[in-house]
């Protein structure tokens, strides 16, 4: 690794391949076989930034840490990590909604059981409302909590909505909208300003053109 290499941390699984098709538009070097390789670093062809492909949940701790300068990741992990970075740019790529979701009779009682992955967030938007409320943590599959009774309501990711429909369950309220950032350790921000602003640029180039030509068709973002 050289001081002028930056160390990109890409989070793997449902962004991942939105994320290469923006760094190849935006003409940042990427390893032709990141998406097929086992390897967990890969450096660019010309030596320019090495990645790093970790769990989505941990891309801002490598980036906290310094031991990664530029984190990719979704706005929910980083609202519930709560760790201290820099966030440089929103791409525009994995949209989904923050809701609190439940049986469609089902409100919230005196104290009521919630339950999500996003335990963080889940509390902070109940306190904020003046709703005491408990939060329980689940790792995935959230929705089956008012179906079995573990909660009466749920916070979670609504992208189709299909997951919610097709288990029986409505949006309540959307807490808010989620896409994927561009984030950056604080350290790296001024010690590799250079290539950090170069990076930024390119990526904002290539995502605005995204947003205009979305916005160019009537679409609402
Ligand atoms: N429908 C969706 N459900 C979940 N995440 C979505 C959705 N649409 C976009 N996203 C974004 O993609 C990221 C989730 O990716 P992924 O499901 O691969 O991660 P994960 O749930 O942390 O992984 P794992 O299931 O392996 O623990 C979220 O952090 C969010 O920003
Ligand atoms: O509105 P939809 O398009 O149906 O998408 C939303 C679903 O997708 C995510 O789950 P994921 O597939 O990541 O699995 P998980 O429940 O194990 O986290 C999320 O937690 C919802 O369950």
């Amino acid at each position: 690794m050289t001081d002028k290499q930056l160390t990109v941390a890409l989070s793997k699984g449902r962004i991942m391949t939105d994320t290469l098709r923006l760094l190849h538009e935006a003409g940042i070097p990427v390893p032709e076989d990141i998406e097929e390789s086992r390897k967990l670093i890969l450096e660019s062809p010309d030596g320019s930034i090495r990645y790093i492909l970790a769990k989505p949940v941990d891309v801002p701790t490598y980036v906290e840490y310094g031991v990664a300068d530029i984190g990719i990741v979704g706005k929910d992990v980083l609202l519930e990590a709560e760790r201290d970075l820099y966030e440089l740019l929103d791409l525009g790529i994995g949209r989904c909604r923050m809701c609190v979701c439940g049986l469609p009779d089902s409100k919230g009682g005196m104290v009521s059981r919630v339950a999500s992955k996003y335990a963080r967030i889940a509390a902070n938007h109940f306190r904020n409302q003046g709703q005491q409320v408990e939060v329980i943590y689940l790792n995935g599959s959230v929705e089956l909590a008012p179906l079995i009774g573990l909660a009466d309501r749920i916070v979670d990711l609504v992208e189709t909505g299909r997951t919610l429909a097709e288990n029986g369950l409505v949006i309540h309220e959307e807490i808010l909208q989620i896409s994927t950032r561009v984030v950056a350790n604080r350290m790296s921000f001024r010690l590799k300003s250079e290539q950090i602003d170069s990076l930024v640029a390119r990526l904002r180039g290539v995502t605005e053109q995204t947003e205009r030509t979305v916005t160019g068709g009537g679409l609402q973002q």
